[in-house]
């Protein structure tokens, strides 16, 4: 077998999508469902088992790492069947060469069955589920095409992963609509006991694209925002709502991802989350017929590294391109960003959303920029206390007793 030799530091990290974006919901807000229309002259948007085969040899071999992480994404991952999973772990089986092969895989949890829930627990697969908080939250904008609501559905799913002892995590989007209940929806999670959530603010903006896309390309300035985007105001309220009831109560016991990586940035460690990363360009996008993209919100023909039959995983994740991609983000800051005090925890967050303009008038600015500030603002103190105790070796869970004491 010839393998790709690939003497890079980091993990080559490329997301794939087994059914490109079709879906048995339409989740009203979605970014990945009208991408379909990118595909609109090839009948079966399904990955081929050629194309599988290749991209599995060909991804473990570029690994430098002796640790391989293979995400499946979407649109619906279980619109596959299942025996397509069982043959991604023949072949990571046979094209393993000694490596540790982890998968997750992220579904909006509506077709999980006890068949699904055992394969995963069997071969230790992280379940990554899309739900977004109590049922009125969450049926307001995920729902079939008929309209029907999947609260219930997913209730089911999870259910099931629980009594398969599936490892799992919730994935949640904060809206218009769920942004101002913070503490009911953080409540919900902690009664359903998801110890791992991860929440991401809805920001996009409407455009329509002749062949059937409505959102807008990072690129195009000035469209209207979506009605479902949370506004900045209320993306800060909810952060910071949220976070006073977890930094008394739940550190270390419940683990936000938003927190998590804005400690990792107060103590200069590298967060979980891109969007607070200094670059981007660390994860790719492998669609159904194998072209890769940058980010898995810049699938947009203008950010297409090329296909896999035509060019390798290696030679697209490393190219220049990729490369001006990640760093784009900190090239492209404005001014009051670059003199913002919390540019080390922001770093201007996702470029997808800076399309808003400075105090001065400069392009560039993100657009949930106030609801940051106040955020970094409001944490700070918290930030401050947890990062001493880190670097003296101690828990910062400890901070919960110091809040108590009234030291803080
Ligand atoms: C596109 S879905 C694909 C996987 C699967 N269908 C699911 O719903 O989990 C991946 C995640 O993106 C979230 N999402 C959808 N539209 C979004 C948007 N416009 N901005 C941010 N996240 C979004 C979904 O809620 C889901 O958690
Ligand atoms: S279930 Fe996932 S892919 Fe399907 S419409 Fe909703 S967010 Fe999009
Ligand atoms: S563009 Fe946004 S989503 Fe993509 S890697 Fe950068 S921060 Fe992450
Ligand atoms: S808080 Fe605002 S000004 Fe500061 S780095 Fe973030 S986006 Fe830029």
């Amino acid at each position: 077998m010839s393998q790709t030799i690939a003497p890079f530091a980091r993990p080559l990290y490329v997301m794939t999508k087994p059914v490109g974006a079709v879906c048995n919901l339409a989740c009203d807000y979605c970014y990945y469902l009208e991408k379909a229309n990118l595909y609109k002259d090839i009948s079966k948007h399904v990955m081929s088992d050629e194309l599988l085969e290749k991209f599995i040899r060909e991804y473990i071999g570029s690994q430098t790492m002796p640790q391989v992480l293979f995400t499946w994404h979407g649109g619906e991952t279980l619109m596959r069947p299942l025996s397509f999973y069982k043959r991604v772990m023949e072949l990571q089986q046979k094209y393993a060469g000694g490596r540790t092969i982890d998968n997750c895989i992220q579904t909006n949890g509506t077709l999980l069955t006890d068949e699904w829930c055992e394969f995963f627990k069997k071969n230790t697969w992280l379940v990554g589920v899309s739900i977004d908080g109590p049922q009125e939250f969450h049926d307001e904008y995920r729902k079939n095409r008929q309209g029907r609501p999947s609260f219930t559905k997913v209730m089911q799913g999870i259910h099931l992963l629980k009594k398969h002892g599936v490892e799992w995590n919730a994935l949640a989007v904060v809206n218009d609509f769920n942004a101002d209940y913070p503490l009911d929806f953080y409540h919900f999670f902690k009664e359903i006991d998801c110890h791992y959530i991860q929440f991401t603010p809805i920001v996009e903006r409407i455009s329509p694209h002749a062949d059937g896309r409505h959102l807008a390309s990072p690129l195009q300035k000035d469209e209207k925002l979506a009605d479902f985007s949370v506004s900045p105001e209320q993306w800060g309220n909810f952060l910071c709502t949220l976070f006073d009831e977890w930094v008394r109560q739940d550190v270390g016991n419940f683990f936000i991802q938003l927190f998590d990586s804005t400690l990792a940035n107060w103590v200069g460690a590298q967060p979980g989350v891109c969007t607070m990363a200094k670059t981007c360009g660390h994860a790719g996008v492998m669609e159904f017929n194998g072209d890769v993209y940058s980010c898995d919100h810049f699938v947009f023909p203008e950010y297409k590294l090329g296909n896999i039959h035509e060019k390798t995983l290696v030679e697209m994740m490393y190219s220049e391109r990729q490369m001006k991609f990640g760093q784009m983000k900190q090239d492209s800051l404005p001014r009051q960003c670059k003199e913002c005090e919390f540019l080390f925890a922001c770093n201007g967050e996702c470029p997808k959303n800076r399309f808003a303009r400075t105090a001065d008038g400069e392009p560039g600015l993100n657009y949930l920029c106030k609801g940051y500030h106040q955020f970094f603002q409001h944490v700070a103190p918290y930030m401050d206390y947890m990062k001493k105790e880190l670097l003296a070796e101690r828990a910062p869970a400890n901070i919960m007793e110091a809040i108590k004491k009234g030291e803080l």
